[in-house]
């Protein structure tokens, strides 16, 4: 299954998991498996039982879901009664468990987060590569890239990727032993199996898995017993190619603490970095999260909150289940005004967060420069860019207008302000090093 397969099941899933009642929905749908193979959606069905059930009542909803998603691609159903890891020879589940067991029951034992899937995570280019790296993990665990290791500051989205890979491999193949968990979460089992000596089972868990996801390695810092058994545990799992994924708050070569063969291996496979999201970006989650909550968020109310909060998701997401928690409780619509009053100290804190000065100085240590340079009226093409670089950043990371910033950088012209944004926007897209160098500062001035 690719991963638009997988969205697009995934997406079949929960609409009707919003639809029906739990029993519902538990019982017909979530034992199903599916495979997209051209035109077709072909789901297997437990038994006949199941199948007949699905085909008399729930066939044409499935097919309508399909074709509008696909957006006409996927428009024919076909059942049968199996199952695709059965079929691979991998799941060999007696048909009785398979009915006994669901979705729901697998994601909980993985510990993963059915909320936390493809669908709900919004591309944007901070984190194309770790979404397309995770999105083919899913359709190909324990395959070229292994493993992959997820890097980015607070709240960006890691943990939500790593438990979309999680989910899409069930979805694909329900019988594949998947597991999520926090590195704390295994130190502190690890721990107690040697308390109650049962560490052989601990090994033996933790090295049978299809795939093992594991959060925030940094937390193994300074805990050599963790370290060696993980080490232990990723070697075997490595070997029999099983799928591993980390993350982690930073690049694997900078996570102090770990031991040099542990942190060597965890750049093997593929590292990837999660930047924090454009304005454009922002906005784009902001609509998914509140569609999610089942609101319509005004277009210029969705600007001014991802104006205001611009380097962790989790805030974003705060402040907007802040806004509606209290249109709610007011009865009152959700507009401008509204939101500028209802986030009135989330934005007195962020304010405080990133000056123009602090701008003008990363980006003049950034380039080697001296900060009265960028500020001066000298037009050296090596003194030109970093002051466009500078004012394109002030646009996007503070609330002065552009007339402002212009005074703030020697009293230029609002109209050079406005084009060093669009120069430094289009550079981005045209000049690898630029669009670089405009990351690395984004995530110096927000971290
Ligand atoms: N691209 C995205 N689209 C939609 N939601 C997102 C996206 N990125 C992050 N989020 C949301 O932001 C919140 C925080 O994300 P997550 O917990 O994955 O961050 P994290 O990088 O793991 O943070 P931490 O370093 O604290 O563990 C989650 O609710 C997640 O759904």
């Amino acid at each position: 299954m690719s991963g638009n397969d997988l969205a697009l099941w995934e997406h079949c899933i929960n609409q009707l998991k919003a639809e029906l009642t739990s029993a519902e929905f538990n019982t017909w749908i979530l034992p199903l498996q599916a495979r997209v193979d051209g035109s077709l959606l072909r789901l297997l069905a437990p038994n006949r039982f199941v199948l007949d059930w699905i085909r008399k009542h729930y066939a044409d909803r499935l097919r309508e879901l399909c074709t509008r998603h696909s957006q006409g691609e996927v428009s024919e159903l076909y059942f049968e009664v199996g199952e695709f890891g059965a079929e691979k020879g991998q799941g060999a589940r007696s048909k009785s468990s398979v009915i006994g067991s669901d979705l729901a029951d697998r994601r909980a034992t993985a510990n993963l987060n059915a909320d936390f899937n493809f669908e709900t995570f919004v591309e944007g280019k901070s984190n194309q590569l770790a979404r397309a790296a995770s999105i083919q993990i899913a359709r190909n665990p324990g395959g070229t890239y292994n493993p992959l290791f997820i890097y980015g500051g607070v709240g960006l989205g890691k943990t939500h990727l790593m438990h979309a890979v999680g989910n899409g491999i069930l979805t694909s193949n329900p019988s594949a032993r998947v597991v999520y968990l926090h590195s704390e979460r295994f130190v502190a089992e690890m721990i107690k199996a040697l308390q109650h000596n049962r560490i052989e089972e601990f090994k033996k868990t933790y090295r049978s898995v299809n795939a093992l996801l594991i959060d925030d390695v940094q937390f193994f810092a300074g805990k050599e017993r963790s370290q060696e058994e993980f080490f232990h545990t990723f070697n075997a799992l490595l070997e029999s190619r099983q799928q591993i994924v980390l993350s982690s708050d930073r690049f694997p070569k900078e996570v102090t603490g770990l031991e040099e063969r542990l942190r060597s291996r965890f750049g093997w496979g593929l590292t990837v970095a999660i930047d924090p999201p454009d304005l454009e970006t922002r906005v784009a989650i902001l609509h998914c999260k509140a569609s999610q909550l089942g609101v319509e968020l005004p277009e210029d109310v969705a600007f001014f909150v991802g104006r205001c909060i611009r380097s962790n998701i989790r805030e974003l997401e705060g402040a907007l289940r802040r806004l509606v928690a209290n249109a709610h409780f007011t009865g009152k619509p959700i507009t401008l005004e509204f939101a500028k009053q209802a986030l009135r100290d989330v934005l007195i804190a962020q304010d405080r967060q990133v000056s123009l000065e602090n701008i003008q100085r990363t980006v003049a240590d950034y380039y080697k420069l001296r900060t009265s340079d960028l500020l001066s009226t000298k037009r050296s093409r090596s003194l030109a860019r970093p002051r466009q670089m500078a004012m394109a950043l002030a646009k996007e990371l503070t609330k002065h207008s552009l007339p402002e910033i212009g005074q703030a950088f020697g009293g230029r012209d609002h109209t050079t302000v406005l084009h060093a944004t669009r120069k430094i926007k289009s550079l981005r897209e045209s000049d690898a090093t630029i669009e670089e160098d405009y990351r690395s500062l984004l995530r110096m001035l927000t971290l």
